[in-house]
């Protein structure tokens, strides 16, 4: 499964982060789209990136294909799968933008500056169940798309593209965004406060130490558990001011919802896995990511596109964070 938060730092700065779960490696990649690049979309002609962007991706015949990006204007998005709700148009709707589903994180990051562009444009948007290429299918995703001002998640189900405003930040998978958002009143009562001592007739119970407010909190893999605990990591980190300090802090809050080899199988009995934790800064540009079997953080940026010729995905050098 996969889980994603947005943050700002203490001066407004956007940070998007996702977990990607999965029993393999989809032979993903980091790559940088200058602004300029010509984007062969399946229904929009003679399009070019109005933003350079950067993300996790498939490098498909020098097209992206991103599971998760961000771009030069502060903008950023991430797909998460949503099968069993998820229900594209089976074909482009004459009048309207039709964007095919693999197309929806380029197109949104390649064109718009803000998540308010991004919603208006998307009254008049259909997402279409057009395939990427041979044996590639259709993925059912639903996406969360952040800025320096806040998020939304766009699902498209069977009666209809849903925009929902996302108070808490955060996105996982299934069921839909607003049983997520109603589950959570469950956990109101949980506290990151020092607990009090208990009386219970004639016992004082004091507590072991730090924590005992946040019991109840799910600790499983299961979406709707990861979801809780991301939203709850996500309400409770205190702002803070350094790149460095911000993307410990996306990295950190989601270690809290790794998925960790060999606790949970998936249906075909292979393990899930995270495969790699990604960040998209909206300070510096940066694309930071750490893989499952190499924590270490990496990160490449925008500015290695600088100069680049428009015509080709820049296959940035990472360096170490
Ligand atoms: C598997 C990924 C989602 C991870 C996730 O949410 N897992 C949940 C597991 S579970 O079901 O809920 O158990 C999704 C996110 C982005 C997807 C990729 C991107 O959409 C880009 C292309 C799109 C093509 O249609 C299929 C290949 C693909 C390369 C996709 C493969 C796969 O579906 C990805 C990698």
């Amino acid at each position: 499964m996969c889980t994603s938060i947005r943050f700002t730092d203490n001066s407004g700065h956007m940070y998007l982060g996702r977990n990607l779960d999965w029993s393999f490696d989809y032979g993903q990649q980091v790559r940088v789209m200058p602004r300029g690049f010509h984007i062969p979309y399946s229904f929009i002609d003679d399009a070019t990136a109005a933003h350079a962007v950067i993300g996790m991706c498939i490098d498909y015949r020098n097209y992206p294909m991103f599971f998760d990006c961000g771009n030069d204007a502060g903008l950023a998005v991430a797909g998460l799968n949503f099968p069993g709700y998820a229900e594209y148009a089976e074909g482009p709707v004459d009048g309207k933008t039709n964007i095919a589903a693999y197309e929806f994180p380029l197109w949104v990051a390649a064109t718009f500056s803000t998540v308010d562009e991004v919603e208006a444009a998307l009254r008049d948007t259909v997402i279409v169940a057009k395939s990427a290429g041979e044996g590639l299918g259709v993925s059912l995703l639903h996406w969360i798309i952040g800025d320096s001002q806040r998020s939304i998640v766009v699902e498209v189900m069977a009666d209809g593209l849903h925009v929902y405003d996302d108070p808490v930040d955060t996105l996982a998978n299934q069921p839909t965004f607003p049983w997520h958002m109603e589950n959570l009143r469950t956990y109101i009562t949980a506290t990151s406060d020092f607990p009090q001592t208990a009386t219970w007739r004639g016992a004082e119970l004091k507590p072991y130490g730090a924590g005992a407010g946040m019991r109840g909190i799910p600790g499983d893999c299961y979406s709707p558990s990861r979801f809780v605990k991301a939203a709850y990591l996500n309400a409770n980190y205190p702002q803070k001011e350094s790149e460095t300090e911000n993307v410990v802090r996306m990295f950190r809050s989601l270690e809290g919802v790794v998925m960790i080899e060999g606790a949970s199988r998936m249906g075909d009995g292979k393990f899930e896995k995270t495969i790699y934790t990604g960040c998209f800064s909206a300070r510096t540009g940066n694309y930071y990511y750490a893989m499952y079997g190499d924590p270490s953080i990496r990160y490449v940026s925008l500015m290695d596109a600088e100069g680049a010729s428009p015509d080709r995905l820049v296959v940035p050098e990472p360096r170490r964070s």
